[in-house]
């Protein structure tokens, strides 16, 4: 059957909570209902109903999403202004924010060398935390041994019976598009092709079928799942995780309100403001400051540790909790079976001023050091260097993660995904031979000094009255 033509003007009439729809890409869509369950907020949902949202649409989806995601008795028809006024674009196109002059890749020696280069694309974001993350790896001194024959040298790492080459995986970031157009597909060629894997994030701009698609069969890979407050949208997540069995469900539990983001916000002003020199009548007045926040993704506020146990229990997947920012939560989450903690406080993007990553490894390791025996640890935050990754796994990590380095290695596509394991690999290496060990095995605390560290780790009079 033909399919239905849908102008403009009929288009514009669905805009009612109780029956919207929205053109992607020249197809009309019936979306009611959508925008309490978009993983992304419903803010830019209700922004665009009863219009044509192609263009945010392709700025951090994939082309297919829409169609993975919503059910073929959605499709209301074909939106006829679409074909005379556009053509339907045959793959996703690069962010113009990033086509000015980025440096070679071979010009980038370190990770400070590829923040640089986000920097001038005005992609980094600021924080204490963010800062305190990165600055307190510096802390910790290492206490090299000699003469110890490291020329035959390994990285390799076992999570849940897995061995990985490296212990270096990508910290789940939304929308990936935005640095790239491979976005997920180039990072997780990048991290396999590298003897890793990728952390599936909730808010991917590909399906997470289209990336599963993308690794050798049977490759493990994990998800992390942001809780949706929506019952239904969170039985059929839960459904699909049990049919797509990840490794591991990372459940992110420290961002249960939408932080402040003084970089969006920023960003957003100087946007309305280069709208209202355009465009004289524009009506962006009124725009509170913070309104950034309310654009936040659709979590679980409510979420609590009956809820994980719940995920547990529904899916049989091994549950990590992302987000464990001191040693009582690490306990909470062993109390309950979780198989691993995933110690973060979202590089300083949630509570400004949480203490750093590596601080709250210490602190597990001083107050509960069984957990870090009887878990899998990951870690992210601030990691940057060879020997912040060697330190993490003498205080007992075993995976350790990256956030922002992927985002702004994704600017140049898979090759600066390889490109930057790379550095970090050869400088574990090298960071590991200079401390007289050959195997990350033999990683211990004793290849450290952490008095400065440990100054700082939670007293235990306050720490008993806080559990
Ligand atoms: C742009 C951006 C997007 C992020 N999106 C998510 C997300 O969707 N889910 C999540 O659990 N964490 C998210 N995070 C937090 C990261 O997983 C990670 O905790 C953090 O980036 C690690 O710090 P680093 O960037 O210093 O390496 C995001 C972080 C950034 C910078």
């Amino acid at each position: 059957m033909a399919e239905r033509k849908i102008t403009l003007e009929e288009l514009s009439q669905h805009v009612k909570d109780t029956d919207t729809w929205m053109a992607i890409n020249g197809t009309v869509w019936d979306i009611t209902g959508f925008a309490e369950i978009h993983p992304g907020g419903p803010d830019i949902i209700q922004k665009y109903s009863g219009g044509d949202a192609s263009e945010p649409y392709n700025s951090v989806h994939s082309l297919k999403l829409a169609e993975k995601n919503f059910d073929a008795s959605q499709r209301i028809g074909t939106l006829n202004a679409y074909f005379v006024a556009n053509k339907l674009p045959a793959e996703n196109t690069r962010n113009p924010r990033l086509e000015n002059d980025l440096p070679e890749i071979d010009e980038i020696i370190n990770l400070t060398d590829l923040e640089a280069a986000a920097e001038k694309a005005s992609i980094n974001d600021h924080g204490f935390t963010k800062a305190d993350n990165a600055d307190f790896y510096r802390k910790i001194f290492l206490r090299p041994r000699v003469a110890r024959a490291v020329q035959d040298i390994n990285t390799k790492t076992k999570i849940l019976d897995d061995v990985y080459d490296i212990p270096i995986f990508n910290a789940p970031a939304s929308l990936m598009m935005l640095a790239h157009p491979d976005a997920e597909m180039a990072l997780a060629k990048g991290l396999v092709a590298s003897g890793s894997t990728i952390i599936i994030p909730t808010l991917s701009s590909f399906s997470t079928e289209e990336i599963i698609e993308a690794l050798p069969a049977d490759h493990p890979f994990y998800f992390q799942l942001y809780v949706s407050p929506n019952k239904a949208a969170l039985e059929k997540m839960v459904d699909s995780l049990c049919k797509l069995r990840p490794k591991a469900i990372m459940v992110t539990a420290d961002l249960p309100v939408f932080s402040k983001r003084e970089a969006n916000e920023r960003y957003e002003k100087r946007i309305a403001k280069q709208k209202r020199a355009s465009e004289p009548g524009a009506t962006t007045a009124g725009r509170r400051s913070g309104q950034a926040r309310s654009a936040g993704v659709s979590i679980d506020p409510n979420l609590c540790w009956s809820n994980i146990k719940w995920l547990k229990e529904s899916t049989g997947i091994p549950i990590f909790v992302k987000g464990i920012q001191c040693a009582g939560d690490a306990l909470q989450a062993w109390k309950i079976g979780c198989k691993g903690i995933y110690i973060s406080n979202h590089g300083g993007r949630a509570a400004d001023t949480a203490q750093p990553t590596i601080l709250t490894l210490a602190e597990i390791r001083f107050y509960y050091p069984f957990i870090l025996e009887e878990m899998e640890v990951f870690i992210d935050g601030g990691v940057r260097r060879g020997t912040d990754i060697l330190k993490a796994i003498c205080l007992g990590a075993k995976g350790v993660c990256l956030g922002r380095p992927f985002f702004y290695a994704l600017m140049y596509g898979e090759e600066g995904v390889r490109y930057t394991i790379q550095l970090l690999k050869d400088e574990l290496e090298t960071a590991m031979q200079l401390c007289g060990i050959t195997s990350l095995s033999e990683a211990h605390i004793g290849i450290l000094n952490t008095r400065a560290l440990y100054r700082d780790v939670e007293s235990p009079q306050s720490l008993s009255s806080k559990l």
